[in-house]
């Protein structure tokens, strides 16, 4: 384009965004002088249905005003620009494409949303399938200026179907220094990820690739898109999105905001049990521990967990009634309890296991001259009867449950024939070694899920007096499990479900989801749709099949929709290359991308006789190499001395440089990567080469690796 033509362009687009900023901020006074008025309105006229209508016109108007302004708020402090795109249509229609729709007082659009169908072309339309579109151009902005334009001509007479939109863009866009949070893709999404981003609701949506080719921005937009387009059947139902840690949570939280939406629940897998069970914290098992919890096997150890009576339960029931002994012996008892078992979870079967004792002794009532009415109500007033239906049917924690396995007898009773001796000793230990006794897992979090399953909810506790000693944790805990064992009866409704429930479940870095998390997950959406996001090559577990069984058993019959992003716009290809080359001798499936972008500097491969100052120079290094963020990833027994060595030196205390484990890195991205001893990073992690591999395909611009000893293993592979 000629510069003076390259001008008037520019021009003829900054009149139209001017006249977008000056519709939104006109829309806004006027939506703060109805909220005024109505304000005096609801003062003046309390009750009457006029002003319920005034009130809800308000509302809306209000909230679409607020919006608009709060996500101008998040745009400005990011110089994004609001409008994005223009498509010029066979017809001689203009359309805008931005971040949000606004119309023109005659209520003409100025801009429609990105998720709009009549945007869908900005993305799609390619020379071969121009979907009535002449010309795309591709705005970009700084806050309010445009700065550039690019355009893309699809007329007639191209032959070339693979277009990159808006290349300038989208270049500029994955060159630029990361921070700690991600950023959203709106201007620059491509046509296979668009794809996948607008896939119908309903069923399944499967979207694999492999690292860097933007599965989680996409999973982002998608729960976007889905409220944006049934907008009542997910913001009623819910929406959930969930992530392999809470860093990763925090790292994403913005994205969905930067697109307008509030309306969405992120929990990261160890917080998903959050709505049944108090968890805090989230501590991660050794490879083999994790393996263990996640397996289904431990649906059967749980099951008989449950049905083991508490030590101090009494093992027959005497009653002495008008000077007769009436007594119920431990096999009546235990029949007693199976039959009530049979059809009421525990933590509901109180009064029922309560009715069932009062018949078995109405039977034994011999020569009692009662009618059943008084006999039963001097059964339930007698002390001796309601001490032991106290003990004998506690209301029982799950919580308190699991911690019973950290007893070593209790553990081998429970697993006898399902786990072998040395898996039981592996799984009690886990539970022995609790730091503070209340930390669990991410891995315990499925385990507690399940057993609130199988229990039943506890009843909500009854008002209490605040405690002026509630500071204290344990004396709090201690005084909640003795209450609801030994509490009298509450009322519970036994069909209630304890969980947060969703229309639509997102479930990001899939391949880690263990059996038992995904029946957790699946507790949360029992009739839900899903998208589901993964790539094997990337899985921490040994196995994937117990895995792989459990998601196929979720799906079932419904439908399912396969997408398959290809491209890494993450990694430049000098860093993607020697990663690829890592994980194809350990898994030679894997699905690689292709990389979009090069720096044309190599990784640089060092060994230093001392972790320390091996770890200093390297870090010291990339933070002068690059502008963003430096990711050291660590294996877990070393995470400790490189934490020690940057605190001793300045570059420890620079903000943008992050310590974290191949598992912690999982989803994240920096600038520059620092992957400190390879070769124990592989041996620490049950997913061995596929482990490194992620730590691998971290960076965005620069990779250096720290070996400890001359001719590590992990190299012999690379060419
Ligand atoms: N169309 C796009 N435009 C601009 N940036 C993009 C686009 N697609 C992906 N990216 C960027 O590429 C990077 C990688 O994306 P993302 O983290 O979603 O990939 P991923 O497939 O989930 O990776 P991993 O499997 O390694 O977790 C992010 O910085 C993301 O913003």
């Amino acid at each position: 384009m000629k510069q003076s033509t390259l001008e008037h362009e520019l021009a003829v687009e900054q009149a139209h965004v001017d006249l977008v900023y000056s519709r939104l901020a006109e829309a806004t006074r006027s939506a703060q002088h109805v909220a005024d008025q109505g304000a005096d309105l609801y003062k003046s006229d309390r009750g009457s249905f006029v002003r319920e209508e005034d009130g809800t016109g308000l509302y809306e108007r209000d909230v679409f005003a607020f919006q608009a302004a709060k996500r101008l708020a998040v745009l400005d402090a990011e110089h994004e620009g609001l409008v994005f795109g223009r498509l010029d249509r066979t017809d001689g229609e203009i359309r805008y494409v931005g971040r949000i729709g606004v119309r023109d007082a005659d209520y003409e659009p100025l801009v429609i949303d990105w998720r709009a169908p009549a945007a869908e072309p900005f993305y799609r339309a390619t020379p071969v399938n121009p979907m009535d579109v002449v010309r795309r151009r591709v705005l970009r902005c700084s806050g309010d200026r445009v700065i550039g334009i690019e355009d893309d001509l699809l007329g007639e007479g191209s032959d070339e179907d693979l277009v990159v939109v808006g290349e300038g863009a989208l270049m500029a866009a994955l060159s630029r220094a990361r921070g700690p949070q991600m950023r959203d893709i709106v201007a620059t999404i491509q046509a296979e990820q668009d794809e996948a981003i607008r896939a119908p609701w309903q069923g399944f949506t499967m979207i694999s690739g492999g690292p860097g080719t933007g599965k989680t921005v996409v999973a982002l937009h998608r729960a976007a898109f889905l409220l944006y387009s049934h907008r009542r059947r997910f913001e009623n139902g819910g929406v959930l999105v969930v992530g392999p840690s809470q860093v990763f949570m925090n790292y994403i939280e913005r994205v969905l905001p930067s697109l307008g939406e509030d309306a969405v629940t992120l929990r990261s897998i160890g917080g998903v049990a959050a709505d049944v069970v108090d968890l805090r914290g989230e501590r991660t098992d050794t490879a083999a521990v994790a393996t263990l919890k996640g397996s289904l096997r431990m649906v059967a150890v749980l099951k008989r967990l449950v049905n083991e009576p508490w030590q101090d339960v009494p093992r027959e029931l005497f009653v002495t009634l008008q000077g007769d002994v009436l007594r119920l012996r431990a096999d009546e008892l235990s029949r007693i309890r199976a039959d009530v078992l049979g059809h009421t979870k525990l933590n509901a079967g109180r009064e029922p296991a309560e009715k069932a004792l009062l018949n078995a002794l109405w039977r034994k009532r011999g020569d009692i001259d009662l009618e059943r009415d008084e006999f039963d109500e001097k059964i339930t007033d007698n002390a001796a009867f309601t001490v032991f239906t106290n003990a004998w049917w506690p209301r029982v924690d799950a919580t308190d449950t699991l911690a019973r396995l950290a007893s070593r007898s209790m553990t081998e009773r429970v697993t006898a024939g399902i786990l072998s001796a040395d898996d039981a000793e592996l799984l009690s230990a886990s539970f022995r070694d609790r730091p503070d006794g209340r930390a669990w897992t991410i891995a315990d979090a499925a385990l507690l899920d399940e057993l609130v399953h199988r229990l039943g909810p506890l009843p909500e506790p009854e008002e209490r007096e605040i405690s002026l000693f509630a500071d204290d944790d344990t004396e709090i805990a201690e005084l909640v499990t003795t209450m609801e064992r030994l509490a009298p009866k509450r009322e519970i409704d036994p069909f209630a479900t304890p969980h947060d429930t969703f229309a639509h479940i997102l479930v990001d870095e899939a391949q880690d989801i263990t059996p038992m998390q995904w029946r957790m997950l699946r507790r949360r959406g029992p009739s839900a749709s899903w998208t589901i996001v993964g790539d094997p090559a990337q899985s921490s577990w040994p196995d994937g099949r117990e895995t792989e069984r459990a998601l196929t058993e979720l799906v079932g019959g419904a439908p399912v929709r396969r997408y398959r992003m290809s491209t890494n716009y993450r990694s430049p290809s000098e860093v993607f290359d020697l990663a690829a080359q890592v994980v194809v001798h350990a898994y030679p499936e894997a699905d690689l991308p292709q990389a979009v972008r090069s720096t044309g500097v190599a990784p640089e491969l060092l060994t230093a006789a001392d972790l320390g100052d091996g770890v200093r120079d390297a870090v010291r290094a990339l933070l002068g190499a690059v502008e963003g963020t430096v990711g050291v990833v660590a294996p877990p027994s070393r995470l400790a001395a490189v934490v020690r060595a940057l605190q001793d030196a300045p570059e420890g205390s620079d903000e943008r440089v992050i310590v974290v484990t191949a598992l912690q890195a999982k989803g994240l991205e920096y600038d520059g990567v620092l992957v400190v001893d390879p070769d124990t990073i592989v041996a620490e992690s049950a997913g061995g080469l596929r482990s490194l591999y992620v730590a691998l395909t971290r960076p965005t611009q620069r990779l250096v690796t720290l070996d400890l000893r001359p001719d590590p293993l992990w190299r012999r592979n690379l060419g």
